[in-house]
């Protein structure tokens, strides 16, 4: 059996400079890993069934990204072997913090392995952009400087310190973010140099004020977790993040936390605990952009 995290990321900032014609929004994110996240046991089949435990709630089996990853991969490879695939999950669904499009981009590495398919990262990465915009970064394993809808990546190196996230109890879905008239869509792209000049003090997520108006719960836990830390809405909410000095502060806030609201402490990982698992070098983060 082949045990694997999937780990959850963060959009330390996140701009949205323009709309492209599909209706698709482009952005400029800084994406890191988190060293929290759900688990994914692989195991061979020779038979080509793909099953997938527990179910999840709301997701039915053929959509389940992670379902949807391997038969992309049987197909991509005429590939005729399968996998029993056991899923422990921990993240909050649509919480922003990327946990459907890390379940992808595992399955897609544990099985490339599992199955001796030989696929290059490159490869695998494109694979994933069809899964979702977030999915490459998650085959990549490095914290990354994105652009586009979050596929051009370039590897970066980030403070990495404890964080808060707070689950506000709301569900935020994010195509009604991104529709909205008021969604801040037109700031200026700026340098990769200059977003990492500043520093996590100089970062902002554009979709905030917007999920904070439309969803008060959010705005509420806002104002309460910002109250110990600077705190930031991760994609499109509804899950926020406040960045502390150390785990300590962590524990402290953590007792605090009223009921209807969860939260869990994490440290920020520039290497994925998916790549480290899986005992991969880390980028340089001087390397070169990894465009697909
Ligand atoms: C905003 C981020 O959280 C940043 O990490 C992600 O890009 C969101 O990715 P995601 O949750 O996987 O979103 P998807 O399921 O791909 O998109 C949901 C809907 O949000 C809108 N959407 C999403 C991403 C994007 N760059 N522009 C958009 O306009 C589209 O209407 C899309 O139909
Ligand atoms: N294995 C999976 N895990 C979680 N969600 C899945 C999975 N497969 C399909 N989904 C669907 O994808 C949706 C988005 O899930 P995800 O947890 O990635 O959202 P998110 O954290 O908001 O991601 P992002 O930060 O990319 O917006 C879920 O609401 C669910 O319907």
């Amino acid at each position: 059996m082949l045990t694997l995290p999937a780990p959850a990321k963060l959009n330390r900032m996140l701009h949205i400079t323009g709309r492209r014609d599909d209706g698709y929004h482009t952005l400029q994110t800084l994406f890191q890993f988190l060293d929290v996240g759900d688990t994914l046991h692989f195991s061979l089949r020779d038979d080509g069934e793909i099953r997938l435990t527990p179910a999840l709630p709301g997701v039915a089996t053929e959509a389940n990204l992670i379902v949807r990853a391997a038969r992309m991969l049987q197909a991509e490879n005429s590939c005729h072997l399968g996998a029993d695939i056991r899923l422990d999950k921990r993240l909050p669904m649509g919480g922003g913090l990327g946990g459907g499009s890390s379940n992808a981009a595992t399955t897609l590495l544990a099985l490339n392995r599992l199955w001796k398919l030989a696929l290059s990262e490159d490869r695998l990465a494109a694979l994933g952009l069809q899964l979702g915009a977030d999915v490459p970064v998650f085959v990549r394993g490095h914290a990354a400087w994105a652009e586009g809808i979050g596929e051009r990546l370039t590897p970066v190196e980030l403070d990495t310190p404890w964080f808060v996230v707070l689950h506000p109890g709301v569900t935020v879905a994010t195509a009604s973010v991104f529709n909205a008239p008021q969604l801040t869509r037109d700031t200026p792209p700026i340098t990769m140099a200059r977003a990492l000049q500043g520093g996590a003090p100089a970062w902002r997520n554009d979709c905030q004020t917007t999920v904070c108006e439309r969803y008060p719960e959010v705005s509420k836990a806002f104002d309460w977790l910002s109250g110990f830390a600077p705190t930031m809405l991760t994609g499109t909410g509804a899950c926020l993040f406040a960045r502390l000095t150390d785990e300590r502060q962590a524990d402290s806030i953590l007792q605090r936390v009223g009921s209807g609201w969860h939260a869990f402490k994490a440290k920020g990982c520039n290497l994925s605990p998916l790549h480290a698992a899986l005992g991969c070098r880390a980028v340089s983060a001087k390397g070169r952009a990894k465009a697909l």
